[in-house]
């Protein structure tokens, strides 16, 4: 092989591209799932889809496939506008949930097949899909079929697949339901690092709101067919755009703002309708009383190992208020059990939807 061609098999030229998404909607038959919808995806950028059953994530990854044409709207990645443009035009590489690896082909021919399927010449195609056996820790694996592997190796076997034609764009549709927990931690960890490492723009479905949160560079918040918030991790996590991302994205207690004693804490007086949003582990809760905490009823105690969680009732104002307090180790150790007194701290700033 020449320097040349070593080269070209090592570095070949990968066209990276930002997504641009503009009022699409899509329907089936006459019901439109989703409305309206426009977006923005940087380039080399994790964006994950995340929302709860039947938002819409599936039909929308499957439209910046190529699978489903939208009813209206237009979809450009960089500067192409693909809307239109077949499935096998678009460039893409695909990690579905159940693997959709070919089950009488070696791993090593489900790795070459979009290679052979471009005309890529065999010893460069040998190259590439060595190279991408290795990322994926499977050089081992290169002759056995699909059924003489794990969960975890046909993912692998997967992603080493959709990578290796070096797709301008990678879409992952739930690619770690079908994992244990053990198992989805460490492909976490193996799918961020070769995203960072080869910089394709991914789009990553999932309703785990924890692993939106570990992986992505950033989130949208679906409902309904219709995206409520973008945002990095930190972003949705700590000024949700509304009540809904704020209950969907972790654990929220929703404080009406009328409730003067938070008002007071949070130095802001304002009437509104709106609700402050207090995350569980923002919540202290004390045995003795202190002049800036409220008295309150533990209801329950759950201990967790890491933390526990307790269940506590506010009676404030002629209202009651379950809240939601979680208590890091060692914290817990306070021990506090149900029907117990205790005494609640509010943070001193709190984020209002
Ligand atoms: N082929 C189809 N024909 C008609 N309706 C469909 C079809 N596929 C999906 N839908 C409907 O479109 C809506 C969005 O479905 P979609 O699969 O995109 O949701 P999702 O957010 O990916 O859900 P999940 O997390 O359960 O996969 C749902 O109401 C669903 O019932």
């Amino acid at each position: 092989m020449t320097w040349n061609g070593y080269i070209c098999v090592k570095y070949p030229v990968v066209i990276m591209s930002d997504i641009s998404i503009n009022n699409l909607e899509i329907q089936y038959e006459q019901n439109t799932v989703i409305k309206q919808l426009s977006l923005h995806i940087e380039q080399g950028c994790f964006f994950t889809l995340l929302g709860p059953s039947g938002c819409g994530k599936t039909t929308l990854l499957r439209t910046l496939a190529g699978f489903i044409a939208p009813a209206s709207g237009e979809i450009r990645f960089g500067q192409q506008d693909v809307t239109r443009l077949p499935a096998h035009k678009r460039d893409i590489g695909l990690v579905f949930q159940d693997y959709a690896l070919f089950p009488h082909h070696h791993v090593a021919d489900n790795v070459g097949y979009g290679l052979k399927a471009r005309g890529i010449a065999r010893d460069e195609l040998q190259v590439r899909v060595d190279e991408a056996l290795e990322q994926v820790a499977l050089s081992d694996y290169r002759d056995r079929f699909p059924a003489q592997l794990s969960g975890g190796q046909k993912q692998r076997v997967a992603l080493a697949r959709a990578l290796v034609i070096k797709p301008r764009l990678l879409l992952m549709d739930e690619p770690l339901s079908n994992l244990d927990a053990r198992l989805r931690l460490q492909m976490r960890e193996l799918i961020c690092r070769l995203q960072r490492e080869s910089g394709i723009t991914t789009v990553f479905v999932t309703h785990d709101q924890e692993e939106a949160l570990a992986m992505s560079d950033q989130i949208a918040i679906m409902q309904s067919g219709k995206i409520e918030q973008i945002g990095t991790p930190k972003e949705v996590y700590a000024t949700p755009a509304n009540a809904y991302v704020a209950d969907f994205i972790g654990s929220a207690n929703l404080l009406p703002s009328h409730v003067q004693k938070t008002d007071a804490h949070s130095g802001n007086n304002e009437a509104s309708q709106k609700q402050w949003v207090v995350r569980p582990e923002q919540l202290i809760l004390r045995r003795s009383a202190h002049p800036d905490c409220q008295q309150v009823l533990v209801r329950s105690a759950q201990y967790l190992g890491h933390k526990t969680s307790y269940q506590v009732e506010w009676a404030h104002e002629g209202e009651v208020h379950q809240l939601q307090v979680d208590s890091p180790y060692p914290h817990h150790q306070i021990e506090l059990n149900e029907g117990d007194r205790a005494y609640l701290a509010f943070p001193k700033r709190m984020h209002r939807v």
